[in-house]
């Protein structure tokens, strides 16, 4: 009976998969109607009914299976998304639908779905109108954790977190203490107007976005919610990577200048203590003879640190290198990375930083994407770097062990079920999309 079961699955897959590579709609819609578990399911070399649409640029079937929930990311053998796929055989509308949460180039915590609108962080009046707004949005933090709501799951994945929206008059008191932090984000990026609108009606300001800091447990919040389950992640780290792209981007932003006001209450040219101005953009100092209020001072303005991450390619161009330090998970091998020191080009720092960590030496070096990361204020950038020696010594202090992995052990590492030899970081990680990136270099279809 069992068997059976299983053959009738296997069979309503096979027609799943045929349907979405020949264009059939009608077909998809209905076999998922009956059996909605099948829309991930693969058939030979991991291909799933996305990645037969995807390859013969069938946006219909493509559209109607994301907007079944099916799993965008998922890769077939040869380690390539849907999006890879459509993006190479230059199916460029399918690349579109499929490039909303997978863009080329763009990395988690990368997203800006607000407009910064730098310009109005000085303007007092406006910012004063638009804190009271009723449609303006607070994102809470609490020791630089953002409020989330854990209401719905993620299809067949771990919860979901979602920030929590509040108005003015939920954080009202909150910004009555003079310990609490405002830091003005931007407004939500809006259509141009639509050409129905009458001329003589005035243009509204889209809404507004401001984060609120708190050194406060701020537990009081939590008891709002109604049905969802209210909190303040406490390992920050993991819990951030669950956000979706569009609310990780703004998570970034945020809990980045939170955590410069945190640790930099204080002017550092002279020990004074300061005031926030610039719509939380800048701490000036309160004693009028400090050097840091003639001229432009970076010291009073929130850090970027920069990072070189980079994946090393073996002259023979089939291996990367791959190192891990004590503290990753068993069995997971990252990029090598490294602060950007000052007075040194992103080029020597790659050099310098794979030298020191595995005694490997780098000839060229190119940029690939980069990415905020806002544990506290790193911006990562990501670049692939061609090794001139292979001969491994790791400086023991920073780095447990490092190896070259062939392209096969590395795809293996991509794919689910395959045996392997190591584990990547999470696909939120810019090693991740670097080793990736490096694996579709050489599309195997
Ligand atoms: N998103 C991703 O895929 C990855 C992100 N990272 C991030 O990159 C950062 C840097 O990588 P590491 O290998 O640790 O750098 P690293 O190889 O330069 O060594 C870190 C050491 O450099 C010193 N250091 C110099 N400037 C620093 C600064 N501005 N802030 C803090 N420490 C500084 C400290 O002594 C620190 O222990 C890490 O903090 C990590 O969070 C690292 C790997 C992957
Ligand atoms: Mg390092
Ligand atoms: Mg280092
Ligand atoms: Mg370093
Ligand atoms: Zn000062």
């Amino acid at each position: 009976m069992a068997d059976l079961q299983l053959s009738a699955d296997e069979e309503m897959v096979e027609r799943l998969l045929d349907a979405a590579a020949r264009g059939d709609l009608g077909q998809v819609s209905s076999v998922l109607s009956r059996a909605p578990s099948l829309i991930d399911r693969t058939g030979s070399r991991g291909w799933t009914a996305l990645m037969f649409g995807a390859r013969n640029g069938h946006y219909d079937v493509v559209k109607e299976l994301l907007d079944r929930g099916c799993d965008r990311f998922s890769v077939n053998a040869s380690s390539q998304t849907a999006y890879d796929i459509s993006k190479f055989w230059g199916h460029g509308h399918v690349c579109r639908l499929l490039g909303r949460t997978d863009a080329p180039g763009e990395n988690y915590f990368g997203r800006e779905t607000l407009d910064r609108l730098s310009a109005r962080r000085t303007d007092q009046a406006w910012l004063e109108a638009r804190r009271t707004a009723a449609d303006t949005v607070y994102l809470l933090f609490s020791k630089l954790s953002p409020m989330v709501s854990t209401s719905c799951r993620r299809q067949g994945g771990q919860p979901e977190l979602r920030l929590c929206r509040l108005g003015h008059d939920a954080v009202k008191p909150l910004l009555q203490k003079p310990s609490t932090v405002l830091v003005f984000l931007g407004v939500e990026r809006t259509d141009p107007p639509s050409p129905s609108r009458q001329a003589d009606e005035a243009p509204r300001d889209p809404p507004a976005w401001f984060a609120v800091g708190t050194e406060e447990d701020a537990d009081e919040f939590l008891a709002g919610g109604g049905e969802e389950k209210r909190l303040f992640p406490r390992s920050s780290h993991r819990d951030l990577l669950t956000l979706s792209e569009d609310e990780a981007g703004v998570v970034a932003q945020a809990r980045s200048v939170l955590a410069w006001h945190s640790r930099y209450s204080f002017c550092s040219t002279c020990g004074g203590g300061t005031r926030l101005e610039d719509g939380g953009y800048k701490r000036s100092c309160l004693n009028a003879e400090c050097p840091s209020l003639r001229g432009v001072h970076n010291t009073c303005y929130p850090r970027v640190d920069p990072v070189v991450i980079m994946l090393v390619i073996h002259p023979d161009g089939q291996q990367c290198l791959l190192g891990r330090k004590k503290m990753f998970p068993a069995g997971m091998f990252s990029c090598l990375a490294g602060f950007v020191e000052p007075g040194e080009t992103l080029e020597e720092a790659v050099r310098r930083e794979t030298q020191e960590e595995s005694g490997v030496k780098v000839g060229r070096v190119q940029y690939v994407s980069c990415q905020p990361w806002p544990m506290p204020s790193s911006l990562m950038i990501g670049c692939l770097a061609i090794a001139v020696t292979t001969d491994i010594r790791v400086d023991e202090n920073e780095i447990e062990e490092a190896r070259w992995f062939s392209r096969q052990q590395v795809m293996d590492s991509l794919l689910d079920g395959a045996q392997r030899v190591l584990t990547v970081p999470p696909r939120q990680t810019i090693a991740h999309q670097l080793i990736k990136h490096w694996i579709g270099m050489n599309a195997n279809l």
